[in-house]
């Protein structure tokens, strides 16, 4: 192979031929990595036999990632360079086995946009219409992963999301963050001054209030179940001449063929969605590593305290914590409680141990490597 760092040619034609036996040279690797993966699938098919062989591998991924920017020398930023990687790993697993992914639909939702930017593009995507049928479809086995999202940067936290992991033994296997631009739609053949009504998911509209109540304060607000299907009642409507906006993104502004009446109206700009990823597995240590957990605590004085104070103590970064009414006791609370580390880390099984003495139930949501994209 050809030292990468010899001179640049200066001339077109040159320039050209370079780049052709680059590709070559690129195209051929790729190749022989994809061999390799088709080898790693055979080695993990003897080795698991009899179970159901893992092949989605979310710890050695985000190693990999990691290592692709650390390395990386530029010129292409360290984000670019390793979407590209991403992509090259989406395909290699697919030849490993094709992976079906569960989200919230329908098509066009922000949360395929996260699917596809968690696990690359070569997914078979299983859009599902509400967050519990997500989790459903996986712990049936019919999706190999759900993609739901749980909070906002604006809006806090999704509610449904929470509630779906009390009952459920799925794991958190990833995480991923979004930044959620929210556009206000309309088909090509409706004039905006004719809007009756603005159709959108509820965290969307909460997410444009300001923008909503200063530009169309008098224009009726409709909560659907999503904003991709706001973008298609619109689209449907404008068909009939009915003059319904929709707030959605990019992607569903795209798939239904809608006009763009303003761009960016979200109220906050660095509004951000965070993603899980949820599947059957737990995932090994990747070195840098988030952990979820559920709390049911006691209904007593200092509860709380006595559970936060084990964080202190052993020096692990809670991120997160969220309330949720417990459905059994009235008056009983579930705690959602992130923090930095792996469940098999020293202190944080350290923390996990005297939280099951000081609670009356304490879940492991699951550990996993923290987002790289
Ligand atoms: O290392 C593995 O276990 C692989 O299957 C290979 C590979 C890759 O392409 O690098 C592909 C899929 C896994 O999710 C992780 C990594």
């Amino acid at each position: 192979m050809s030292n990468s760092k010899q001179a640049v040619p200066d001339t077109l034609p040159l320039l050209r031929d370079r780049i052709d036996s680059i590709d070559s040279q690129i195209q051929m690797l790729i190749n022989e990595r994809a061999r390799c993966a088709q080898k790693v699938a055979e080695v993990k098919l003897a080795e698991q036999g009899g179970e159901a062989v893992v092949f989605y591998r979310p710890e050695r991924e985000a190693q990999v990632l990691r290592r692709v920017m650390e390395r990386n020398e530029g010129p292409l930023g360290n984000e670019e360079m390793a979407k590209i990687f991403r992509q090259v790993m989406s395909s290699c697993l697919a030849l490993e086995k094709p992976m079906r992914i569960a989200f919230l639909g329908p098509e066009g939702t922000f949360t395929q946009q996260a699917a596809l930017k968690h696990f690359g593009k070569s997914i078979i995507s299983a859009p599902m219409a509400a967050i519990d049928e997500v989790f459903r479809e996986v712990e049936s086995g019919a999706a190999n992963y759900g993609v739901v999202p749980v909070e906002n940067s604006t809006e806090g936290v999704v509610n449904h999301t929470l509630d779906s992991f009390r009952d459920s033994r799925l794991k958190i296997c990833g995480e991923v963050e979004e930044r959620i631009h929210h556009h206000l739609l309309v088909s090509p053949n409706i004039n905006s001054e004719d809007v009756t009504h603005i159709y959108s998911h509820q965290q969307s509209l909460a997410q444009c209030r300001a923008w909503l109540d200063r530009y169309w304060p008098h224009v009726e607000r409709v909560a659907v179940s999503s904003n991709a299907e706001a973008a298609r009642l619109a689209a449907e409507a404008g068909r009939s001449g009915r003059a319904i906006a929709a707030i959605a993104g990019e992607v569903a502004c795209e798939l239904y063929g809608l006009t763009k009446v303003s761009a960016n109206i979200e109220d906050r700009p660095d509004n951000t969605t965070r993603f899980l990823i949820v599947g059957n597995q737990e995932v090994p240590q990747s070195g840098k590593d988030k952990t979820s957990l559920l709390i049911s605590a006691k209904n007593e004085p200092g509860a709380l305290y006595r559970l936060l104070e084990a964080f202190e103590r052993h020096g692990v970064d809670m991120t997160r914590l969220e309330t949720r009414p417990s459905l059994m006791s009235r008056w009983g609370y579930i705690f959602y409680i992130d923090f930095v580390g792996h469940y098999l880390d020293d202190e944080c099984r350290a923390v996990i141990d005297e939280l099951r003495e000081r609670a009356s139930e304490v879940k492991v949501l699951g550990s996993y490597p923290v987002a790289v994209l």
